[in-house]
């Protein structure tokens, strides 16, 4: 049977689809393992009452003290509040008090991490289409726009809309470890087909969602803080590298530097040591992305990895800029599109269930007009030939008195 696609959270923000709160682990059913982070495995599990196919993170929580313990499930609820279509959706979380492991549900992405395309472009030796990173930024920053200023962002309806400016300081998230490996890619529908081993390099509807919120700040105290910056920062903002507070510009620096690798397929800062690494980004100097681009994109990545706060442009200024307005009203037609494809289907479908209804119809028709007949020819015959007039045959009351069964298919009541 058709279904249709499920209504983004752009046009019908916050609906929960799936467990939103602690769910005991023997309602899953764990499909196989994808890959380790720093906190440990990572699977596919299945949601068995609801058959939705669910990532579970498993963080072992023995060496963390009970305050530790409550920051990371405060951290939790927050990320469950955090519903938005570019958002890894959080469903729930459960412990097992044995191993002392704490398993969280969430969204399952079917088309692997940024960091992972990025390889394979690499490997492919070419480019990632511009077409492509103006739709992931445009969607990344939708995603930021929730975390930054705890709204949702109304769709366009021109390019030339002018966008209020949003109330500051109401439930701000900052992400704080934006990096490739931390922005996940999915289809619109979700399905693996085509995309094991990431042979599929169609990426021009791909739906980006910003994962691993938040995990670093709860576990900071931890020693698992240590093994979270195990790798080099290469997308951390100079004024956290200074230890100065984090603030949503942090974020938008290293979305900066993440969109410079999309088209360079290499960080904007490399080195060979810690400090090396951090002189260069203090300093802030990077080449050019390739010619191969733009130069609005090229302005684009230089204005975010911007060592000046005063000049680094927020994800509301971001947002106003033509060109991402561009890449988002592509998105909506794109989406829109889509849609209207999807409706042409399930018209088409309905038409031939009502053609086959028709014809059951009028079938049944023709067999009771034919009993009708020969019933009054019957009847006549009885007449002319001065039979008793008993009562009216049954075949003649039936054919006045019969109803028809209803279409088994209500559309009307479905689709009005
Ligand atoms: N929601 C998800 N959907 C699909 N794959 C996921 C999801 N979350 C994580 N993964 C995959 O699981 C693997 C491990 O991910 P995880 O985020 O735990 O670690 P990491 O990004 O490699 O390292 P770190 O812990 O330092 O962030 C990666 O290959 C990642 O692509």
């Amino acid at each position: 049977m058709y279904t249709r696609r499920p209504i983004p959270n752009e046009y019908c923000p916050s609906q929960p689809s799936a467990p939103t709160v602690a769910q005991p682990a023997n309602q899953f059913q764990v499909l196989e393992e994808i890959g380790r982070g720093s906190f440990g495995a990572v699977h596919k599990v299945i949601h068995l009452p609801t058959k939705k196919v669910m990532v579970r993170k498993d963080i072992k929580y023995g060496h963390m003290n009970s305050k530790e313990r409550q920051q990371l499930i405060a951290e939790c609820t927050i990320l469950s509040q955090l519903k938005h279509e570019n958002i890894v959706e959080f469903y729930s979380w459960d412990f097992n008090e044995q191993k002392e492991v704490l398993y969280l549900y969430m969204e399952y992405c079917s088309r692997g991490d940024l960091s992972q395309m990025i390889k394979h472009y690499k490997q492919e030796h070419k480019y990632i289409p511009e077409k492509v990173i103006w739709g992931i930024l445009a969607q990344l920053l939708m995603a930021l726009y929730k975390c930054h200023y705890g709204d949702d962002l109304l769709p366009l309806t021109t390019m030339y809309d002018r966008m209020k400016p949003p109330a500051r300081g109401k439930n701000v998230v900052i992400h704080r470890d934006l990096k490739p490996g931390n922005i996940f890619l999915s289809n619109e529908d979700n399905e693996d087909k085509d995309n094991k081993n990431h042979r599929n390099m169609d990426y021009s509807q791909v739906v980006v969602k910003l994962g691993d919120f938040g995990l670093a700040k709860s576990l900071e105290a931890s020693i698992q803080f240590a093994t979270t910056y195990v790798g080099t920062p290469y997308y951390m903002s100079p004024e956290v590298l200074m230890d100065h507070p984090y603030s949503p510009l942090s974020d938008i620096w290293s979305l900066g530097c993440v969109i410079f690798e999309m088209c360079s397929l290499h960080p904007p800062f490399q080195a060979k040591t810690y400090l090396e690494l951090q002189k260069k980004i203090k300093a802030g100097k990077f080449e050019k992305i390739p010619e191969y681009y733009s130069d609005g994109l090229n302005l684009m990545v230089h204005s975010m990895v911007d060592v000046d706060l005063e000049t680094r442009p927020s994800t509301f200024e971001l947002l106003q800029d033509i060109q991402i307005r561009t890449a988002r009203k592509s998105l909506q037609l794109e989406r829109f599109e889509r849609n209207l494809l999807d409706y042409e289907n399930e018209l088409v479908n309905i038409e031939k269930i009502l053609e086959r209804q028709a014809m059951e119809y009028e079938r049944e028709y023709s067999q009771l007009k034919e009993q009708f007949v020969r019933a009054v020819e019957d009847r006549v015959s009885e007449v002319v030939n001065g039979k008793k007039i008993g009562k009216v045959p049954e075949s003649i009351h039936g054919y006045y008195n019969k109803r028809l069964p209803r279409p088994a298919y209500h559309w009307q009541t479905r689709y009005r």
